[in-house]
């Protein structure tokens, strides 16, 4: 084992690890091609940052060629039942390598278990100061299939330039998510790592088409999830080729513990104002999503102001070519507008049938509004407006009367507009409630505007072209108005989720 010049680096205490005690998966740091004792442990909720800049910094790294964030470490879980994804993200100036590749700035890579880190210092590269970190994870927590159930399932392990790993990302009701590779990308840049893409791999039913990814191809909005390419098999598999979204969902984001925890109000505005980009978009294309809720909001990165993304189109509705109103009820009904037709009492519309809103007027893509406006509730209190005692039965009967109380402490650092935004989506009369473009006007929105829109442009969506990311990150804040809480609401144990 090699000595090391303590003025190397240091790594910071007070690094937490998972409620069990133990970490899910961890850094061993080498220098000059040695160990060290030095481990970092990479948890939940918890980004790795290393570079020079030791405020931010677990790996405080004193070598000036080292940018001031050279890379960040962060780990994704869905769910409890979930396995763990870790990624590294390349923020340096000098470059970062995976395995012997370098990392395109500001993207972000999945690990696997001895990946190996290393970090660029420019020309002056001194072999006995080279910084590797290796990536460890728990055995038990390889987040991989077996291949041989690849093979049962009948998925292929090719299609056209795309190859599919065994890698799974997640997996929904309607079918798996698995991580793929595009071979062209490789042979065109071969100095560089491949990136991740992901593929959501489903059955369809023997001659049925899917809407999904009729609708998904023909968008192309930054805040919507990009699909390159859909192809389906023999056996009816249908392949939607897309980006991977390596931050994980907004509600991983929000649940701590058995809590939802809430965001700052700019956090939060953030997150809206990207929403409400996207909707404005889908709206006029005469596309409604119907199951807008935290669990389909997947972020870039854990990281605050980033890009956030809507995902699973898979009950969207294309109005496009007839304008007929919606009559089918789908949706989750926690997020679910009440014109939207869930009864208390499931006999009522017999699983999801057209039925019960045919006698009604049925609904349009205002019902995406009203599921904004819980997102909105959840994301500035922790709290789920119409959640009552948790039942299906009670979430409709709330919603209907909808009722909101913001006589509850969690409001009390929340502004008035903001709660004036609630309060206009959850409006349970239609007519009366915002539509995408009115909520982009509404007085919450609009007193910000020049600030979110700088943010937007700038810093969510050209990081590459734009100022440089610490010049931003460090005034984004400051330059929103004083009304605007931006610290973290005291976090309180909200709602206990199931
Ligand atoms: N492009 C992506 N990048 C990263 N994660 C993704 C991506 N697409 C889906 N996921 C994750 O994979 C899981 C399943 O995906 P998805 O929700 O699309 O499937 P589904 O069958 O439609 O799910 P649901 O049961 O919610 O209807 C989710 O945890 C989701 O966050």
């Amino acid at each position: 084992m090699g000595s090391l010049g303590s003025s190397d680096f240091t790594t910071k205490n007070g690094i937490q690890v998972d409620a069990g005690g133990i970490a899910a998966a961890h850094l061993e740091v080498n220098v000059g091609g040695y160990h060290t004792e030095q481990v970092i442990p990479i948890v939940k909720h918890q980004l790795v940052k290393v570079g020079r800049n030791n405020k931010e910094c677990q790996l405080v790294l004193t070598n000036p060629s080292i940018s001031s964030i050279h890379c960040v470490f962060w780990c994704v879980f869905f769910d409890e039942d979930s396995i763990p994804m870790f990624y590294v993200k390349d923020c340096s100036l000098n470059g970062t390598y995976l395995n012997g590749l370098l990392l395109k700035r500001d993207k972000t890579y999945l690990l696997k278990d001895s990946d190996t880190v290393e970090l660029s210092q420019g020309n002056e590269e001194n072999d006995s100061k080279k910084i590797q970190l290796v990536f460890m994870i728990n055995d038990d927590l390889q987040s991989s299939l077996d291949p041989k159930l690849l093979d049962q399932m009948g998925f292929l392990r090719e299609v056209d330039q795309w190859e599919i790993t065994n890698r799974i990302v997640g997996n929904g009701t309607f079918g798996h998510v698995l991580i793929t590779h595009n071979s062209k990308e490789r042979k065109d840049d071969v100095c560089y790592h491949p990136e991740n893409y992901a593929v959501k791999i489903i059955k369809l039913k023997p001659n049925k088409f899917d809407k999904e990814a009729r609708i998904l191809l023909r968008l192309d909005h930054p805040n919507i999830i990009k699909v390159y390419h859909t192809f389906c098999d023999k056996n009816n598999h249908l392949y939607i080729f897309q980006d991977l979204i390596p931050g994980g969902d907004l509600f991983s984001h929000l649940a701590k513990g058995d809590c939802l925890t809430s965001m700052s109000e700019t956090e939060s505005l953030l997150v809206v104002f990207q929403i409400l980009q996207a909707l404005n978009y889908l709206h006029d294309q005469g596309i409604v999503h119907r199951d807008l809720k935290l669990d389909n909001i997947l972020l870039c990165t854990p990281e605050p102001c980033t890009r956030i993304v809507l995902a699973d189109f898979g009950i969207a509705k294309d109005l496009s070519s007839n304008k007929e109103r919606m009559h089918t009820v789908v949706g989750t009904p926690e997020y679910c507008a009440p014109e939207v037709g869930f009864r208390a009492n499931r006999k009522a519309y017999q699983s999801f049938s057209r039925a019960a809103t045919l006698e009604q007027r049925g609904y349009d893509s205002k019902c995406d509004l009203w599921s904004l406006g819980v997102i909105t509730h959840i994301m500035l209190t922790g709290i789920s407006p119409f959640y009552g005692d948790g039942s299906e039965r009670c979430i409709i009967q709330n919603a209907k009367v909808g009722k909101l109380n913001f006589k509850i402490k969690q409001w009390d650092i929340v502004s008035d507009s903001a709660k004036s935004f609630v309060k206009e989506l959850l409006q349970t009369d239609v007519a009366k409630r915002l539509n995408s473009k009115q909520s982009l006007e509404h007085v919450w929105i609009a007193k910000h505007l020049s600030q979110l829109e700088r943010l937007y442009y700038k810093k969510i969506l050209c990081n590459n072209e734009g100022p440089k990311l610490e010049s931003i990150t460090s005034d984004w804040k400051r330059k929103l108005p004083k009304s605007v809480v931006i610290s973290q609401a005291i976090p309180k144990k909200k709602k206990v989720l199931e």
